[in-house]
């Protein structure tokens, strides 16, 4: 371990030598947790880092004035549709996805090192459950979409195929992530076949450039951006263990939305037939100012301009038809090659912009008192995952419907919007209207029929409560013959016990 001497030489190298200034008084224990944190920290990429936080605090607030001018919708030759393709292309595309997870070439990649502050918990957000009958958490539908992807890719090509699943964590998510696969036999799913790897942290920093000490003998740290992703790829050789696989094609998501497909075969179909290198799904946006990222052009190349860079003006803006303008709202949801994703590590990462986050950071105060501040007095630095699509050669968009795709888990349920509640609304309407197209009719406790609402919205409340297990079904398939013509109480849980029962 470095001697005090030493590490206090590196950082007044990084102009950051406070973080020494409660070092004396600290118990053995806590002065050596402290040294060896600061110790890994790189002197010169510490005052980069910091000058860079207060510089880009100091400029007018983003976006750039000029930036609407510049930004342009996605020219229609980019944009494919799901929702706007004939069956028949449909089938096109998800046939060619289910041909390249069957050839073992799809891998799931995971962002999950994000906080979950907005939804207040201290846990890693795919352990959270929104309250359905079966009690499953994110990581659980997560984990039995893979297994039903698999398992259909299977039956079509008579293989055994396997989809690794690829987790991104933080220092903050990554103990409780792995503990709770233990715990929960990694949901069936092979071990070898889960991959857990952790992005880097970097120091919070105040107004005036000083990184932040959230206690005496701690750093106040914060993950770097999910697109801290390009950084812990090479840091964990990530691309290699996929190349050792032979995997090709790599499918990138967020953990919150209940709905995700994980490794569409649709959306992989899409890409690989169009050629693409990196692709994005977009959902129309719900309202202009949605908290959503907008897939779009500026000066001609496709990238994604975030929610908070963007004037509450440029995103009310219309069309003659009176449609929003811009309208392709971002699902953290994306498509890239091996290929494209090892020439970004090598050549492009150094060249991603951080984005600036103000949050309130808890911190020491000079006399050594632990402050909670009300407003907030600290610089977080972020890569953005998206941020990549600008060095796209064939960069590809793909609208998929919102009921079927598309319900993020982002705030508690007192925030009205994006919580459990319409999470857990989004899911079992889905699964009601896939129980009615396959037949089903529901009674209610008495043995009356319940009326028939087969176009529900996800926003509304299903007459009756239908789940069914993501191993049953992956997208709608397969409910025909355990459905068909028959009468269900509500509510219906549809997991594989209870479709052995209904198996003719
Ligand atoms: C930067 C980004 O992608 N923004 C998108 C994200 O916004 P949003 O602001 O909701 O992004 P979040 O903070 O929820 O992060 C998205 C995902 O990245 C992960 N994460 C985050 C930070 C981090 O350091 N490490 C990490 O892995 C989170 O765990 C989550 O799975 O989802 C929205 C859809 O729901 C999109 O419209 C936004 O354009």
């Amino acid at each position: 371990m470095a001697s005090e001497q030493d590490v206090r030489a590196r950082l007044q190298r990084a102009g950051q030598e406070h973080l020494l200034r409660f070092c004396a008084e600290l118990a053995p224990g806590p002065r050596a947790a402290l040294l060896a944190q600061l110790e890994s920290l790189e002197p010169e990429a510490l005052r980069e880092h910091c000058q860079r936080a207060a510089a880009a605090c100091a400029r007018p607030p983003d976006p750039p004035p000029d930036v609407a001018a510049r930004l342009r919708p996605l020219p229609p030759e980019r944009v494919g549709s799901s929702r706007q393709s004939d069956p028949k292309t449909r089938r096109l595309w998800e046939e060619e996805g289910f041909h390249q997870i069957a050839l073992n070439k799809v891998a799931v990649l995971l962002l999950a090192g994000g906080q979950g502050t907005r939804l207040g918990v201290s846990y890693p957000k795919g352990m959270y459950q929104v309250g359905l009958p079966s009690q499953k958490t994110l990581y659980q539908l997560q984990a039995e979409r893979i297994r039903r992807v698999q398992q259909l890719a299977d039956e079509r090509h008579g293989t055994r195929c396997t989809v690794p699943w690829y987790i991104m964590t933080s220092e903050f998510t990554l103990g409780p992530t792995a503990e709770f696969f233990k715990e929960h036999d990694f949901f069936h799913l092979d071990p070898d076949n889960v991959v857990m790897f952790e992005q880097r942290m970097l120091p919070a920093v105040t107004f005036d450039g000083r990184a932040i000490l959230e206690r005496k003998d701690k750093v106040a740290m914060a993950p770097d951006g999910n697109g801290g992703l390009y950084c812990a790829l090479a840091d964990h050789q990530i691309l290699e263990d996929m190349e050792r696989r032979g995997v090709e094609f790599v499918h990138v998501y967020c953990v919150d939305n209940i709905l995700v497909r994980l490794a569409d075969p649709v959306f992989i179909g899409f890409c690989v037939l169009r050629g693409a290198d990196c692709g994005a799904k977009v959902v129309e946006k719900a309202y202009p100012e949605e908290p959503v990222g907008l897939v779009c052009q500026v000066d001609g190349v496709p990238q994604v301009v975030e929610y908070s860079e963007i004037s509450p003006e440029t995103t009310r803006l219309r069309t003659p038809d009176g449609g929003l303008l811009y309208n392709t709202g971002n699902m953290c949801n994306h498509f890239f090659t091996r290929g494209f994703l090892q020439v970004v590590t090598r050549e492009y990462e150094s060249l991603l912009k951080p984005h600036v986050a103000v949050k309130k950071v808890p911190y020491v105060d000079e006399e050594g008192n632990p402050v909670k501040p009300l407003k907030p007095n600290g610089i977080k630095m972020e890569k953005f995952v998206f941020d990549v699509f600008q060095f796209a050669e064939n960069f590809v968009a793909f609208e998929v419907q919102r009921e079927d795709e598309f319900s993020p888990l982002k705030n508690a349920d007192s925030a009205g919007k994006d919580n459990p509640t319409t999470a857990r609304r989004a899911l079992l309407s889905q699964h009601y209207r896939w129980a009615l197209q396959a037949g089903a009719h529901f009674l209610d406790s008495q043995g009356a029929r319940l009326p028939e609402l087969p176009s529900l919205p996800g926003s509304g409340e299903p007459p009756a409560i239908c789940e069914i297990s993501p191993v049953v079904s992956y997208s709608g398939e397969g409910l025909e013959v355990y459905l068909r013509g028959r009468e269900f109480r509500s509510p219906l849980i549809l997991d594989e016990n209870q479709v052995r029962a209904l198996r003719p």
